[in-house]
């Protein structure tokens, strides 16, 4: 067993861990990134990037079958070839892949250990059993990992979870997908798009991270007018049947079904990976789901020290926090915790942006703030809205569907956030972000220019119908 000191230990060289390096080294400290999977980030590899190439080939063949409404007519029939989508989603991927490899390269190697971390004490890693690291500060950046009900472990290898999609060297002729939330929606219509036959499972009824039910309701309504989903579907059973999957639901309309699929899909939900990293032996404070408590400012978690004047050295960021699984969170609360924790016992608050959310789908999904349930528990409101349909440019271009509201203070008339499904939301909810974070009011927000003919004019639509509640508040 070799002991290795160094400043700050950081755990997982995904997108928080890398950041956190960085902020580490750029604070003047030693710091060791200790990996034990493959390097590459989660994004890069089996996320945020492939995911959006899969999408993109979904769009292009969506684009191809449905032009006759604007008169554009395919003679013969468009063809999908499954091999060649998954090659480009997988040769785009190693080149997005290859960036990140590049960077790791480039950290000296004194600075890289390969092995799976986990705590002996505060400051005290055990890595493999072949190296003892002792550290002055740790960042617990481990990511996390999809969770996968026991009951289905029968399905063997016709069970998949998001990694094992842009490892296919074809497209499979049918999947059932469960969990309608961000996951299963980019996913499930991407493969519908392409000509799989999907059918999207459910359970409680929520759809990709909505809480304003009207825009959840826009939203679904949309969707099944495309794909099967249901979001708070009856399944009586799923058996692996040879090579497939047999699966026993009640279908949309009351009937019974009894179908066959190539997979089945999990995509309910994800997991902090912090099970297994020997928390147990440190004075960190955990919730009742094993996540340690922690400072959403500083990063810092909570420990069980009753003297406590200088806070615990351990720090967390990116998914393994289990509030935010988002890339750009991710990156932020890398540098806050990698320079806090290289500044301990010294810590500072970092800056955190406005909340933003989006789902890759069509109709495209948004939030903007806390989000309408968080919102409506914490104070009164005051909603605007438009409804899509009607939308001169989202009707220009047949891309007509969801709903859009705004929330407002009633004695400030401050905006406080939005929740979207329709077109343009990546566009729209960056605009309602970077005012959310401004401060701005909703008067301040209609004296912003507006052009004419723009999706964006939806928008002011929902800001007037709130500023006209407004005045009557
Ligand atoms: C299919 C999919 C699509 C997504 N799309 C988007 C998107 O469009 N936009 C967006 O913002 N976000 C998206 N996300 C979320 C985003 O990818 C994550 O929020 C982000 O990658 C998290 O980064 P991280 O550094 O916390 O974790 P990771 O990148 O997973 O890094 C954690 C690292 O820790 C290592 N590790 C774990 N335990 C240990 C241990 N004990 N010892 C040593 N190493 C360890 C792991 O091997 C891993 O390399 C998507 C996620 C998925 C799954
Ligand atoms: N575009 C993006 O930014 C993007 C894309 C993908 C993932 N992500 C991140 O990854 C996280 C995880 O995504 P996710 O989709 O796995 O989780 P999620 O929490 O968004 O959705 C899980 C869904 O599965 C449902 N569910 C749970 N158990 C079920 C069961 N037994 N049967 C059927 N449905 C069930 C839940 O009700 C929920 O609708 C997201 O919260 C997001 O932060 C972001």
């Amino acid at each position: 067993m070799i002991t290795r000191q160094t400043d700050v230990a950081v755990i997982g060289t995904g997108t928080a861990g890398l950041s956190a390096y960085r902020a580490a080294r750029q604070a003047g400290k030693q710091a060791l990134l200790i990996e034990d999977g493959p390097y590459g980030t989660t994004c890069a590899r089996v996320g945020c990037m492939p995911s959006k190439l899969l999408i993109a080939a979904a769009e292009a063949a969506h684009a191809a079958q449905h032009g006759a409404p604007f008169g554009v007519h395919v003679d013969g029939t468009v063809r999908i070839n499954g091999r060649e989508v998954m090659a480009r989603v997988r040769s785009e991927r190693d080149r997005f892949v290859g960036f990140v490899l590049e960077s790791v390269e480039g950290i000296p190697a004194a600075d890289k250990l390969r092995g799976r971390a986990r705590f002996l004490s505060d400051t005290v890693l055990d890595v493999d059993g072949h190296t003892r690291v002792e550290a002055r500060s740790v960042v617990i950046a481990t990511g996390s990992r999809p969770v996968v009900p026991e009951a289905y472990a029968g399905l063997g290898e016709r069970l998949l979870v998001n990694d094992d999609v842009f490892e296919w060297q074809d497209l499979p002729r049918s999947v059932a997908v469960y969990g309608p939330g961000v996951i299963g929606l980019e996913l499930g219509q991407a493969l519908a798009r392409l000509g799989v036959t999907v059918r999207l499972f459910g359970r409680s009824g929520s759809l990709g991270g909505i809480t304003d039910p009207e825009v959840a309701a826009s939203a679904l309504a949309a969707f099944q007018q495309e794909f099967y989903l249901d979001a708070k579907a009856t399944v009586h059973s799923v058996v692996r049947q040879g090579d497939q999957v047999e699966i026993r639901y009640v279908a949309l309309d009351g009937s019974e079904c009894t179908e066959r699929f190539d997979y089945v899909l999990m995509a309910t939900g994800r997991r902090p990976n912090v099970d297994d990293i020997g928390l147990e032996h440190t004075s960190a404070v955990l919730d009742e789901h094993g996540v340690p408590l922690h400072d959403k400012e500083t990063l810092q978690v909570q420990s069980t020290a009753t003297d406590g004047t200088q806070g615990l050295p351990i720090f967390i960021a990116g998914d393994a926090t289990a509030e935010l699984s988002l890339l750009h969170e991710a990156a932020d609360e890398g540098r806050i915790a990698g320079r806090n924790a290289a500044n301990w016992p010294n810590v500072e608050a970092g800056q955190r942006r406005a909340g933003l959310s989006i789902v890759f789908s069509e109709p495209q999904i948004a939030k903007v703030g806390p989000g309408y349930r968080a919102l409506s528990k914490q104070q009164d409101i005051v909603t605007g809205e438009v409804d899509f349909s009607n939308q001169g440019r989202s009707r220009v271009m047949l891309r007509n569907k969801g709903k859009l509201r705004v929330y407002a203070a009633p004695d400030s008339g401050r905006f406080l956030g939005a929740e979207m499904a329709g077109p343009s939301a990546e566009h729209i909810g960056h605009l309602l972000a970077w005012a959310l974070q401004q401060q701005m009011t909703i008067p301040q927000m209609l004296e912003m220019p507006f052009y004419h003919p723009v999706v964006e004019e939806g928008l002011r639509t929902a800001l007037r119908d709130v500023a006209g509640k407004l005045k009557m508040a």
